[in-house]
């Protein structure tokens, strides 16, 4: 069972023993635009006691450069090389893993995020508006057709997302098995606003569900994210937490990497589903507000 921390002492002694906070931010540092109380403040205490802190999020709808506009919009002190963002983790899989061929194109269902880390590693994709030309009726949509330059389905967060776009996204997928099928990360719910709404595995069940292939997921449970972070900064992952609000992304990424971990409750998770869970982590607090050393 997970240990609470509400006294003072046993936050203090928790902060004491970590060199590096690996910090979710949909549901740890913010919910959309707002940020949770008191987070600036213990980001800033942390770092005053020569803490190490990487953000490490799931949320695809951003590039790395986008986030750190978006950090610094809300007065939270970041940089570039602090970030690590599921649209980062999937451009680099492509580029560096998978050796993408020049000239293929990736097929994205997805936002900015995603076709700007694409866009840096030099990785050729469709234009969104040459998506929906011509498909306003079911006679249209049967000129989709398999088509040898995509390489590969990417799946992200997409509040545009339609049926126009998962058909092609399917018939690539189902004529072609050398088409490489992969998803940022596969969240089924999303926090915003106090609630959560579908999150991009909702997104993804609408392929996963008729296709007979599963996707690459390059987000947090996986671990190559983990790799990139752990060999970059030389991380001791005894002295390294994984803070997430989610228990089968975040806190399962830190239990498989060999973290420690810290769940906070302003996110998906409910003291009900906490309990219910047979994943736990090693500790929870109400919010990342609260962990004041
Ligand atoms: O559906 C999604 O993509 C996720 O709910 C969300 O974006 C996760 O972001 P994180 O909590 O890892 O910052
Ligand atoms: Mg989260």
């Amino acid at each position: 069972m997970a240990t609470k921390l509400e006294k003072q002492e046993d936050i203090t002694a928790f902060v004491d023993s970590i060199d590096t906070f690996l910090l979710d931010c949909d549901g740890v540092i913010w919910a959309a635009n707002h940020v949770f109380d008191g987070v600036q403040t213990v980001l800033d205490l942390l770092r005053s006691k020569g803490k190490r802190i990487l953000f490490v999020t799931n949320n695809s709808t951003k590039s790395r450069k986008a986030y750190l506009k978006k950090f610094q919009s809300l007065d939270i002190h970041a940089s570039a090389d602090e970030i690590f963002g599921s649209s980062y983790a999937a451009a680099y899989y492509i580029a560096n893993v998978l050796k993408f061929p020049k000239a293929k194109k990736v097929y994205v269902i997805g936002m900015a995020g995603v076709r700007d880390e694409l866009e840096s590693e030099g990785i050729q994709y469709v234009e969104p508006e040459e998506d929906s030309k011509n498909l306003g009726s079911m006679d249209e949509m049967a000129t989709i057709k398999p088509d040898p330059e995509i390489g590969a389905v990417l799946l992200g967060f997409d509040l545009d997302i339609n049926y126009k776009k998962l058909a092609k996204a399917f018939t690539y997928l189902h004529h072609n098995k050398d088409c490489h099928f992969l998803a940022t990360n596969s969240d089924l719910t999303f926090p915003a606003g106090g609630t959560v709404y579908p999150g991009t595995g909702a997104l993804l069940s609408a392929l996963t569900a008729p296709l007979d292939r599963d996707p690459v997921i390059l987000g947090k449970p996986h671990q190559p994210m983990l790799d990139v972070i752990i060999a970059k900064y030389h991380l001791d992952k005894e002295r390294t937490c994984m803070v997430g609000d989610r228990l089968d992304t975040d806190i399962e990424f830190g239990k498989t990497g060999g973290l420690k971990t810290l769940l906070v409750m302003t996110g998906v998770t409910t003291p009900a589903s906490l309990e219910a869970s047979k994943i736990q982590p090693d500790f929870y607090i109400s919010s990342l507000g609260h962990l004041k050393p």
